[in-house]
């Protein structure tokens, strides 16, 4: 069993990232510059923001940071990026998920200019990636094709199994794992809440991807021998023997499938940095106006 170290290979990421940007402020070019909106005090999302923020400096990227109340309105945020759209300083913008019940995520994807929107939500990116064009990748999905190319892991032919159909990581990752690039050529199934008996098709995976947020729903059982697992799940669970009080689990129980997995990502230190990572490198792309002009 081969785990799979997401915190390691983010670091070479971030490296090979800090040395474009030394490069391009050695040239005097524009430095890359990521703006995060947030709204509210949800403790995941303030934790995931500040991570993002961090790792902008680490690399020498300029941010920004938008932090507004729950009580912001619609029209009050959709202005800002309207506002952020025009600014030729800021080449990136996100919008941490969830945004509170008063604002439409969908209408903040259609104000967005989808040439800053270097989550890949917007559904121009989103279409242009089903269609195999250039396109922002969504983070996560991104950096789960980064794990298996970075290990070699043979993905053609392969029955993938998805668990779970979010826009942000089921789905796309389950576009991408068929197309007909490597990371790819999958045979590709997906699971979601209504599948009928869940854990015949994750046994039949060669490679299992779990993005539900159920801590510990893939046991044993359901996993096939020499498996690749790929776990996106990160739910706080209480834990009184850590100081904060919490700690992070996977949707797969670790303890009893890693044995029979011949790869494995573990929570934390897996998909997570990653995430960030890949973030960082659309934030390049768009400085560099890689993907559109
Ligand atoms: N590591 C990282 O970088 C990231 C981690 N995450 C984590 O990944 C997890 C999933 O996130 P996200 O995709 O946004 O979650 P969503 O809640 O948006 O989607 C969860 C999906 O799981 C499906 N599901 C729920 N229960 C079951 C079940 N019992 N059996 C099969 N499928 C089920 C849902 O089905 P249905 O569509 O029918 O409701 C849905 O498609 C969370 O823990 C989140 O914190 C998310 C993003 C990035
Ligand atoms: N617009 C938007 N884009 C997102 O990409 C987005 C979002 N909203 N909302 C929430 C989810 C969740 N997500 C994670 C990112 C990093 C870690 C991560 O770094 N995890 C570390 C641990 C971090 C810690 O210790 O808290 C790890 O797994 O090792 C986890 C989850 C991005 N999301
Ligand atoms: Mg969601």
């Amino acid at each position: 069993m081969t785990l799979l170290d997401g915190k390691k290979t983010s670091e070479a990421i971030q490296s090979e990232i800090a040395a474009e940007v030394a490069e391009i402020k050695a040239q005097g070019g524009k430095v890359p510059h990521l703006a995060a909106i947030l709204v509210g005090q949800d403790g995941g999302s303030m934790t995931y923001v500040n991570n993002k923020v961090i790792a902008c400096e680490r690399v020498g990227f300029a941010s920004t940071l938008l932090h507004y109340e729950t009580d912001i309105t619609e029209e009050e945020l959709l202005t800002k990026i309207r506002e952020i759209n025009e600014d030729p300083e800021i080449d990136g913008l996100i919008v941490q998920l969830p945004l509170p019940k008063h604002i439409s995520g969908d209408k903040v994807l259609e104000v967005m200019d989808y040439k800053k929107d270097v989550d890949g939500f917007h559904p121009v990116n989103v279409g242009r990636m089903v269609a195999g064009l250039p396109a922002y990748l969504p983070a996560t999905p991104y950096g789960i094709m980064q794990l298996l190319e970075r290990y070699h892991i043979d993905t053609k032919g392969k029955h993938c199994v998805v668990v779970g159909r979010s826009n942000i990581v089921g789905t796309p990752i389950s576009i991408l794992m068929s197309k007909c690039t490597i990371p790819g050529e999958s045979t590709v199934t997906i699971c979601h809440r209504n599948t009928v008996d869940l854990a015949h098709h994750t046994r039949q995976a060669d490679i299992l991807i779990v993005a539900v947020g159920r801590p510990g729903l893939i046991t044993a059982d359901m996993v096939k021998e020499g498996a690749v697992v790929i776990d996106v799940g990160t739910t706080r669970v209480t834990d009184t023997t850590r100081e904060r009080g919490w700690r992070l689990r996977g949707d797969v129980d670790f303890d009893s499938v890693a044995p029979k997995c011949s790869y494995i990502t573990p929570v934390p230190g897996g998909v997570g940095p990653l995430t960030i990572s890949m973030l960082l490198k659309n934030t390049l792309r768009a400085a560099k106006k890689e993907v559109y002009s």
